[in-house]
C-alpha cells in the first residue's frame, strides 16, 4: 500500500478486488458464485451484495449468518472453483476456534429471549418510568450516541462506512487492511513500524485533539476530492435547514451550531472508537509476530481487549462500543444480547487454551497513546504472552 495514496472505502474495495481472485464474481472460501440475480432476495439488503462483487467474502459471509442453512442458498450459485489461493491471512477450519464458537452461539441463540434490553429501555423512557436522574442521564447518552453515529454516517456515507467499518476494520482489524486505522495516517500511526517518522511517535499525543476535532470534516473533504460531490452529501444538510427553518435563528448562527454539533460529535466518536479495545502495546498490530493458527476468530480475539468497566453492562456496553471481542467475531447479533453469550464464549475459549484480554478504561487510553509511540513489534507471539494454564 501506498503511503501517498488518499485512501477510501471505495479507493479500498478497488484494490481488493484486483487482489482476491474472485473474477468478477463473489468468492467465499475457494470456490466462486455468481449471486448478480440474487442480490435484490438477500434478507440482509441488496447493497452487501452489490459492493462486494468481484471480492472474497468469506469472513464477511461466515460471520454474518450463524444459520448454517444459509450455506444451502450459496450452493445454488456455484460456478466454479477459484484458481488462486485466497489472499487473506486467515482460515475458518471445522471444528477450529471460529467454527466451533459460531455453532455453539447459534444454538445458545435458540433458546435466549432475543433483543428485549433495548426496547424494554425505549419503553421505560418514553413512558417515563426511570427514575428522574436516570432519565436525564439516558436520554443525555442516547442523544449523544445518536449524534455521533448519525454525524457519522452522514459524513461518510452508509455505503462507504459499510466498507471502512465492516469490511475492512471488522475482518482484518490492526492490519494494513484495517482502512479505518490507515486512514488516520500520517496523523496518527498505531502500526509499530520501525520508519515511523519522529514527529508520530513523540508528539502524536499533543496533536490528538486537532486530529479527532477534524475526523467527521477531513472524511467528507477527502471523499468529495476523491469522488466529487453525490446526491447523499445533501442528507448533511438537513440539520441546518431544519434548524434555520424552525428556531427562529439566523442561517449564521445555525450554521455554527451545526458546526459545533459536528465538532464535538467528531471528538466524540474518535475518542471511543480510538481508545475503546484495539490500542496497546500489548494487542496485536500487523509488524508484531502473529499466532500459529490463522484461525480469524482467534486472531480477531488477538486484535481486542475488553474493558472492564462496561463488560457486559446494559446500556453502557451499547453506548461506549463495549463486550468488543464478541461484537467483532458475530457482527449481526444484536448488540443487546452479547451479555448473555459469555458463558459459551468463555467456556470455548477455555476449550482452546486463548485468553480474552481484560483492561481497565485507563489502561486503554494511555495504552492507545503507547501504541502510538511503539517502532518495534513483539517478537513473542499472542498464543505465548496471553497463555491460559490448564
Ligand atoms: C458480503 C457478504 C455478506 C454480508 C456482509 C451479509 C450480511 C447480512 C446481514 C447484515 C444480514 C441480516 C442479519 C440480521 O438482520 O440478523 C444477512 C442476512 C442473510 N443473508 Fe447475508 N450477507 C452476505 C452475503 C450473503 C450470501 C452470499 C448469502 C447467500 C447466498 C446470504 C444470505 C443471507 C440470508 C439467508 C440471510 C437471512 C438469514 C440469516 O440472517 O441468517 N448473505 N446477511
Amino acid at each position: 500500500m501506498d503511503s501517498r495514496e488518499v485512501r477510501t472505502g471505495r479507493w479500498w474495495i478497488d484494490r481488493k478486488r484486483a487482489d482476491d481472485g474472485a473474477d468478477g464474481l463473489w468468492r467465499v472460501h475457494d470456490k466462486l458464485y455468481d449471486l448478480s440475480a440474487w442480490l435484490h432476495q438477500h434478507p440482509g439488503g441488496k447493497q452487501w451484495i452489490a459492493l462486494t462483487k468481484g471480492l472474497d467474502i468469506t469472513e464477511a459471509y461466515e460471520s454474518s449468518h450463524l444459520n448454517p442453512d444459509v450455506d444451502l442458498i450459496l450452493k445454488k450459485f456455484y460456478v466454479r472453483d477459484a484458481k488462486t489461493p485466497r489472499n487473506s491471512p486467515y482460515t475458518m477450519e471445522p471444528g477450529g476456534f471460529f467454527r466451533t464458537l459460531k455453532s455453539r452461539v447459534y444454538e445458545e441463540m435458540k433458546t435466549m429471549q432475543t433483543g428485549t434490553k433495548m426496547r424494554y429501555l425505549m419503553c421505560e423512557i418514553t413512558t417515563g418510568s426511570l427514575s428522574g436522574d436516570l432519565e436525564y442521564l439516558v436520554k443525555w447518552l442516547c442523544m449523544l450516541l445518536f449524534m455521533g453515529k448519525y454525524g457519522q454516517i452522514r459524513h461518510s456515507k452508509i455505503r462507504d462506512w459499510r466498507i471502512t467499518h465492516s469490511l475492512s476494520h471488522h475482518i482484518y482489524t490492526n492490519t494494513y487492511h484495517d482502512l479505518e486505522m490507515m486512514m488516520m495516517e500520517p496523523f496518527l500511526q498505531w502500526l509499530p513500524k520501525e520508519d515511523k517518522s519522529w514527529i508520530a511517535r513523540n508528539l502524536s499525543w499533543l496533536y490528538t485533539p486537532v486530529v479527532y476535532l477534524c475526523v467527521y470534516h477531513g472524511q467528507a473533504i477527502i471523499r468529495i476530492l476523491r469522488h466529487g460531490v453525490e446526491w447523499p452529501d445533501a442528507i448533511g444538510l438537513a440539520t441546518p435547514t431544519v434548524m434555520y427553518l424552525f428556531s427562529g435563528a439566523t442561517l449564521l448562527q445555525c450554521l455554527g451550531m451545526w458546526s459545533f454539533i459536528m465538532l464535538f460529535s467528531s471528538v466524540m466518536f474518535a475518542t471511543l472508537g480510538f481508545n475503546a479495545a484495539h490500542h496497546h502495546p500489548d494487542i496485536f498490530h500487523e509488524g508484531d509476530k502473529p499466532r500459529k493458527d490463522t484461525d480469524w476468530g482467534l486472531n480477531q480475539l488477538d486484535a481486542v481487549s475488553e474493558r472492564i468497566e462496561v463488560k457486559k453492562t446494559f446500556p453502557w456496553s451499547h453506548l461506549s462500543f463495549g463486550d468488543h471481542a464478541l461484537h467483532h467475531i458475530f457482527p449481526t447479533i444484536d448488540h443487546d444480547d452479547l451479555a448473555e453469550l459469555y458463558p459459551v464464549f468463555e467456556r470455548t475459549c477455555a476449550e482452546f487454551k486463548v485468553a480474552l484480554s481484560h483492561m481497565t478504561t485507563w489502561q486503554l487510553i494511555s495504552g492507545q497513546f503507547k501504541q502510538l509511540m511503539r517502532n518495534k513489534g513483539n517478537a513473542t507471539a499472542p498464543e505465548v504472552r496471553l497463555a491460559v494454564s490448564t
